[in-house]
């Protein structure tokens, strides 16, 4: 941002001493005479500071503060008056001058009030700058995955997030149905506008209702003050019911008519209140099944459904999970100030062959915990749980006939989690496994490992 000031001088006498002034004190100045000049010079140009001179009228002095404050509100205005009038003083400052002062005997005790303009547009500049960034970041969509299913589905999320319709939600837990609903929301035109969430599933009914509709006063014992809800709260933004399979039967009654009707009541209250929310509702659980048990409202499940996304299991997109590593290592070495490039090929492989019954969640967890465990700058096996280093073919073996092993699975087996044990060191392992390293050679070939 440049330092640079306008000074409106009208008869180029009062004030005439101040341009040369500024200038030595490194200040960019251009300095006008006329109302004319003036208005030409703003428009071209756009000033940190505009210094007004005396010989104004009060009522022009307010003009062209109206007209700079309305055009580059963070130019600061000074205005400078042979005989500051107390009432003039008070409209200025409420119009947004920086400053109304009588002329200073000497013009260099202005400098003082310009150095504090400035600081004030600068520090002004650099909070807009930042609030864009965070603005970018915030709207910035991490949604981590390449692989084929989540594809489709960041296609689907931008095909309907304008819509404004009702979503649907469905995923196993920790797959990331909260971030996706959040990522509909700042896709929407309603990006400006709150999202809330809330677990339909922790409350109790009449908490439920409270937290949803809000209350007023006097409608329950300790019921002191009128309480918004959070439908009232999120109006013009949007609402994610988390875990709708789980509410209560007579509040989804209640949130049927509020999605047809669009309009709710507060516990205690009579009348009806408007709200415009998009409602996004998730749910880990077969919302159909719970309809066929009569656990769900048929007619609930049908307004809701407009829209479904499905959301995959991480075991269902392997091809993520070594994204997935990256975008966590680098969010956790920012958050606890370490310096971790990667995983062994070993740790990798474990991570990739793992089943992930918490998703991506778990994965996160996994990679945090490495993070905050890893001393050197690659996340080894001894870095992630425990399970991790017994070999997975092992256990799916294992799993799969373990009573009757042949002598070649329990060779394959042992040298498996030999290897995983000294992190795939052929040399060490060799040593342990008490062979040469071309005898080692030839059976990891001959059981492709
Ligand atoms: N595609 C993704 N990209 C980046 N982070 C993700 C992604 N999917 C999930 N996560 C992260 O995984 C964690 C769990 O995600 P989220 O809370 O959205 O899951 P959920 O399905 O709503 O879980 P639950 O059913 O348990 O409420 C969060 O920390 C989230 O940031």
């Amino acid at each position: 941002m440049r330092r640079n000031i306008l000074v409106v001088d009208k008869d180029n006498g009062s004030l005439a001493a101040l341009p040369e002034l500024l200038k030595a004190a490194g200040y960019e100045v251009i300095h006008v005479h006329t109302h004319h000049e003036t208005r030409s010079t703003l428009t071209k140009e756009h000033f940190a500071v505009v210094i007004a001179g005396l010989e104004e009228h009060h009522a022009q002095k307010q003009s062209l503060l109206k007209s700079i404050k309305a055009n580059t509100p963070d130019t600061e205005v000074i205005l400078v008056s042979r005989a500051a009038r107390v009432d003039a003083a008070v409209r200025a400052m409420q119009m947004g001058a920086f400053h109304f002062l009588s002329l200073p005997e000497n013009p260099a005790d202005l400098l003082v009030i310009v150095d504090k303009a400035m600081e004030k547009c600068f520090l002004q500049s650099e909070v807009n700058e930042l609030r864009q960034i965070l603005k970018k970041q915030q709207t910035k969509p991490t949604l981590i995955g390449q692989s084929a299913p989540m594809q489709e589905l960041k296609k689907e999320i931008a095909r309907i997030a304008p819509l404004d319709c009702t979503v649907l939600i469905q995923g196993e837990t920790g797959t990331g149905k909260e971030m996706v609903a959040k990522m509909i929301h700042k896709l929407s035109s309603r990006t400006d506008k709150r999202f809330y969430a809330i677990n339909a599933g922790v409350f109790s009914p009449e908490l439920l209702a409270n937290e949803l509709f809000g209350h007023e006063k006097g409608a329950f014992t300790g019921a002191q003050s009128t309480k918004e809800g959070i439908f009232e709260a999120a109006n013009n933004g949007t609402l994610l019911l988390d875990e709708i399979g789980e509410m209560p039967v007579n509040m989804q009654v209640q949130l049927l008519r509020v999605l047809q009707e669009r309009t709710i009541t507060r516990v205690g209250g009579t009348s009806d209140i408007s709200i415009d929310v998009r409602v996004i509702a998730a749910t880990h659980r077969n919302l159909e099944k719970l309809v066929e048990k009569n656990q769900f409202r048929q007619d609930l499940f049908y307004r809701l459904n407009v829209f479904t996304l499905r959301l995959p299991a991480l075991r269902e997109r392997p091809d993520d999970i070594p994204l997935f590593c990256n975008f966590f290592i680098e969010k956790y070495c920012k958050t606890f100030g370490k310096k971790v490039t990667g995983l062994s090929e070993n740790a990798m492989l474990a991570l990739m062959r793992h089943s992930y019954p918490g998703n991506v969640r778990e994965l996160e967890n996994i990679i945090e915990r490495a993070v905050v465990l890893c001393d050197s700058g690659t996340i080894h096996l001894a870095h992630l749980p425990q399970e991790f280093s017994i070999g997975t073919k092992r256990t799916r073996k294992t799993h799969t006939n373990n009573t009757h092993r042949t002598l070649a699975d329990v060779e394959q087996e042992h040298i498996t989690q030999v290897l995983h044990s000294v992190d795939g060191n052929k040399a060490s392992a060799a040593k342990i496994l008490g062979i040469d390293r071309a005898t080692l050679w030839r059976k990891l070939k001959k059981y492709s490992l």
